[in-house]
């Protein structure tokens, strides 16, 4: 090896502190980094976020979305940089959630009169959210706006995640403006996917999708599709980094398979949780089952395992088995919320498996059949609940793995 091949990381010098970073001549990220968040409304978030605002420096100075109130001085500083926040001339707010709309009545102080575009739902949410009957414009999709040499085209696209969503798109620059579409939550100082590993950056994608989109599904396919006709180069969401021509391909083929719930066959996720380790046995025989038949089996302890870390995983296993003992003529309450919140989550095209131990009345196998298995509830496929009273002998593990083989097998055949 010579040692022109040898590869150094991070050995670039780097100066971003508190600045704008520029994408293209006169187009800036002025967005802050959010370093502490560990939890957004029950997501764990581990690497934490970012709130991206974007500025764009034409005849009509533009600010695209904002940030958390609490980091609005940051975003601040980081406009400065470029100009002087009261030259801003147009707001656009693709969405009014307060991670991207916080920041609104500080920054009205400087721009008192300042057009605010947004849709009609953004123009309702943003009334009921700061009670100020500030300068909206309404914006339909397909409308555009000229802002001096570039144009900013909207694409109105509710319900992913809420109702006001829009994409803002820059034909003059192929940039897309997608909010929470295409987001992350990474907090770092890199600003562009390319920077930083790029299984980092997909899995958090993922959990993105898997914990605030998925339900959305349906909307994401006509929006890819809306969005498919415009040529783009970069995407800007409002979380996280930013995908420039190298990933983008990867994220949109990403998002397609998401959104079609296209799973792996031959992945397998157990989930559980257990008092006296016996439903824990269990999920170790399933899991045998599956590997004996060429799956990818993961096994998933509620204990130690965070919910929103338990959907990334679901979102490309085929195979879904949850396991509980019986408690108090139930399941366990760690199983109960991941059902809820799987429920709520809605992945769809899945094969589910009902698992657990108990003690006399077992009321905890049909309740998760009926709670994985019920149209009105999960809607799965399901595969013949498993179920031992307390403590499972060699014998009956042994049964419970063939028995699940021969319906595994049957299954794959059927598909
Ligand atoms: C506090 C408590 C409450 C229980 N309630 C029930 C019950 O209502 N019905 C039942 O069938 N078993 C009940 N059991 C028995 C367990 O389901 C049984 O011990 C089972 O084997 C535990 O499985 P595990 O080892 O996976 O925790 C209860 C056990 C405990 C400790």
């Amino acid at each position: 090896m010579n040692d022109e091949d040898i590869v150094i990381p991070h050995k670039k010098k780097m100066d971003r502190a508190m600045k704008a970073i520029k994408l293209k001549e006169g187009v800036y990220w002025v967005g802050v980094i959010d370093w502490d968040l560990r939890n957004f409304h029950g997501y764990i978030t581990q690497r934490g976020s970012t709130y991206n605002a974007y500025l764009i420096i034409d005849e009509k100075v533009t600010l695209i979305d904002n940030v958390k109130s609490f980091l609005f001085e940051e975003m601040l500083s980081r406009i400065s940089d470029i100009i002087d926040p009261s030259k801003i001339d147009v707001l656009i707010q693709n969405h009014t959630e307060m991670d991207h709309s916080g920041g609104l009545p500080e920054l009205i102080k400087y721009l008192p009169d300042t057009a605010i575009y947004t849709n009609a739902n953004g123009i309702k949410a943003l009334k009921r959210h700061f009670k100020q009957d500030w300068n909206f414009n309404e914006i339909k999709s397909g409308d555009s706006i000229k802002i001096g040499k570039r144009t900013l085209a909207f694409l109105t696209t509710p319900m992913v995640h809420w109702p006001d969503n829009q994409f803002t798109y820059c034909p003059e620059e192929k940039i897309l403006f997608s909010n929470d579409g295409f987001g992350q939550h990474i907090a770092s100082n890199e600003r562009f996917a390319k920077e930083l590993p790029a299984g980092i950056v997909m899995e958090e994608a993922k959990k993105y999708y898997a914990n605030i989109v998925l339900p959305y599904s349906k909307q994401v396919k006509k929006v890819l599709e809306e969005a498919g006709k415009w040529d783009i180069n970069m995407i800007c969401p409002s979380h996280g980094v930013i995908w420039t021509a190298e990933n983008i391909p990867e994220i949109l083929s990403a998002y397609h398979n998401w959104a079609y719930n296209i799973a792996d066959d031959y992945k397998a996720l157990i989930i559980y949780d257990t008092m006296w380790k016996s439903t824990q046995k269990l999920a170790y025989t399933i899991s045998a089952a599956f590997e004996a038949e060429g799956f990818r089996a993961q096994l998933v302890n509620l204990q130690t395992n965070h919910i929103s870390d338990v959907m990334t995983a679901v979102m490309d296993a085929k195979f879904i088995a949850v396991g509980s003992p019986t408690l108090n003529s139930s399941i366990l309450p760690t199983v109960a919320a991941f059902l809820y919140y799987l429920k709520g989550l809605s992945p769809r095209n899945k094969i589910g498996l009902a698992f657990g131990s108990y003690g006399w009345g077992g009321q905890s196998i049909p309740i998760l059949h009926q709670l994985l298995g019920d149209p009105k509830e999960c809607g799965f496929a399901m595969l013949e609940p498993v179920q031992v009273q307390y403590i499972p002998d060699e014998e009956e593990l042994t049964r419970i793995k063939s028995n699940l083989q021969r319906q595994i097998r049957e299954k794959l055949n059927a598909m």
